[in-house]
Parts: C-alpha cells; sequence; structure tokens
C-alpha cells in the first residue's frame, strides 16, 4: 500500500520476559476504519499503545521493530509530544478528567501544548464538541464538571478531547464496550463520519461492529496477525469469526518468546 497512515513492520513487543506481539506488520491506509479484532488478551490494546508511545508508561514493555504514522517513524523521528499531537485515542470507559469542566476536560490538550488561548481556545473546544457531536447537549453548561454528563456524553467528551488536537489519527480501545445499545449507535455514527477526515483504528470484540464500521482489519490471536486487509479477506460474518478463532485454539500451540 502507497502512503499509509500507519504501518508497523516487523514489530514485537515485550513485557518484561514475555513476549506479546510477534512480528506485526500491519498498513492502515488513511481516513477510513481499521478494525483490530481477535480474542481476550491477544493484544490488541497493546498494538495500539505501541503506535501512539503510551506503552512507554509501562516500564516492563520492550518495543522491537517500527512504527510509522505518516511515513514517519514515532520512535525515532518523532518526540512522544509530536507523537500525542498526530495520534488521539479513546478508551473503553470514559475517563473525563472529574476535577475539571467541560470546556476545560476539551481545552486540555491545546493548552498543555501551547497552541492556543482565549477566543481562539474556545473556538478550538466549539470545534471539537461539534465534531464529536455533542455542542448542542453541553453548549450552555460549559462550565459544569464532566461528571454531571451521562456515560455516552462523557465518551462523546473524550472523543472531543482527542479531536481538539486535531490529530490525523485517531485510536479507540473498544470505545463502546461500556455504552447502552442507543449511546453505542450514537458513538458508530460518529465514528463514521468522523471517518471521512481522519483514520480510525477501532479495537473491538465485536465482530458485528466491524462488520457494520470498517473498510480493513486485522485479526490477531496471540499476538500474531492471522489475517490482514480488507475486511471481506479478514472476516465475511460473525460466524466465520467464531469458526476462525475455533480452529485457531486447537491448532496454535502457546507461544513462546
Ligand atoms: N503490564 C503487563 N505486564 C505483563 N503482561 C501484560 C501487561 N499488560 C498486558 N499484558 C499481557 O499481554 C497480553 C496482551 O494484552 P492486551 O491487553 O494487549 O490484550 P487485548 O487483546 O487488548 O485484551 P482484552 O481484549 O482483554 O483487552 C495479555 O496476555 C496480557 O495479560
Amino acid at each position: 500500500m502507497s502512503d499509509p497512515a500507519v504501518r508497523t513492520v516487523n514489530l514485537n513487543v515485550y513485557y518484561g520476559k514475555e513476549q506479546v506481539l510477534f512480528d506485526v506488520n500491519i498498513s492502515v491506509p488513511r481516513r477510513g476504519i481499521y478494525a483490530v479484532m481477535g480474542p481476550s488478551g491477544c493484544g490488541k490494546s497493546t498494538l495500539l499503545r505501541t503506535i501512539n508511545r503510551l506503552i512507554e508508561l509501562r516500564p516492563e514493555a520492550r518495543v522491537k521493530g517500527r512504527v510509522e504514522v505518516n511515513g514517519l517513524d514515532v520512535y525515532r523521528d518523532l518526540s512522544p509530544e509530536q507523537v500525542a499531537r498526530m495520534v488521539g485515542m479513546v478508551f473503553q470507559t470514559p475517563n473525563p478528567l472529574p476535577h475539571l469542566s467541560i470546556y476545560d476536560n476539551v481545552a486540555l490538550g491545546p493548552r498543555l501544548h501551547g497552541l492556543a488561548r482565549g477566543r481562539q481556545l474556545d473556538a478550538i473546544v466549539r470545534e471539537a464538541l461539534e465534531q464529536a457531536a455533542l455542542w448542542d447537549e453541553v453548549k450552555d453548561k460549559l462550565r459544569k464538571p464532566a461528571t454531571t454528563l451521562s456515560g455516552g456524553q462523557q465518551q462523546r467528551l473524550c472523543i472531543a478531547r482527542a479531536l481538539a488536537l486535531k490529530p490525523s489519527v485517531l485510536l479507540m480501545d473498544e470505545p463502546t464496550a461500556n455504552l447502552d445499545p442507543v449511546n453505542a449507535a450514537k458513538i458508530e455514527d460518529l465514528v463514521k463520519s468522523l471517518s471521512r477526515e481522519i483514520t480510525v483504528i477501532i479495537v473491538t470484540h465485536d465482530p458485528e461492529q466491524a462488520l457494520r464500521l470498517a473498510s480493513r482489519g486485522a485479526l490477531l490471536f496471540k499476538g500474531r496477525v492471522v489475517r490482514e486487509g480488507v475486511l471481506s479477506s479478514v472476516i465475511t460474518s460473525s460466524r466465520e469469526y467464531y469458526d476462525i478463532l475455533r480452529r485457531l485454539a486447537v491448532e496454535t500451540p502457546v507461544a513462546r518468546a
């Protein structure tokens, strides 16, 4: 693939002596939604955290191989701050900073990076909340604590917080796992509309969600990519997904470093 948004080359990740990713090679095109699938513990979150260097917060973690974002090696060509600006992240559990207001949660990134103040910052906050489909619900209570929002609204606030830095890539680690179906559907619609402008990599346990959203993806099993590429070459139905996992569970011995 020419000019991917994200590419990993022979990526190996270890926690202490335990290897959890083995020669992972994925290519994620610009814009669109890329699904990272696989059973619990196969390394999906580790892969996301390796892309944005969050893995470095774990002193026992070691990364070998290459991760590129927009053609730049994130470990050699970029500082952690530059990576944080280019690659946003949203987690499974909505995690707004509870002591900060709705406004201050979204303004946090631009302030930390010294990007804007005053009216300029107001405009960035508004745009991010609009992009996250939350502006109309919060415009009259921007100074209220983020914790006054519902779970679904808090997750959209976290998306707005990530968008405020205008990332070109958004990593989403099971962003709907803790939401009811109505709020989950809102997040899915939002992800679809965001993916017209930015690249979204979404980790999901749910093959139906991958089939609804993604055009490409990877299936991981015990730290290895077993299928990768256009979604129809990875899975075509949830039944096929579970069949593949069942077969792999029988065939694959426990991977050892
Ligand atoms: N800090 C750590 N130290 C040692 N092992 C770890 C650490 N964090 C994760 N692991 C192990 O690494 C493997 C991959 O974990 P990871 O969280 O990336 O998987 P996952 O596919 O995202 O799982 P889930 O779907 O349950 O969130 C698992 O075996 C996990 O137990």
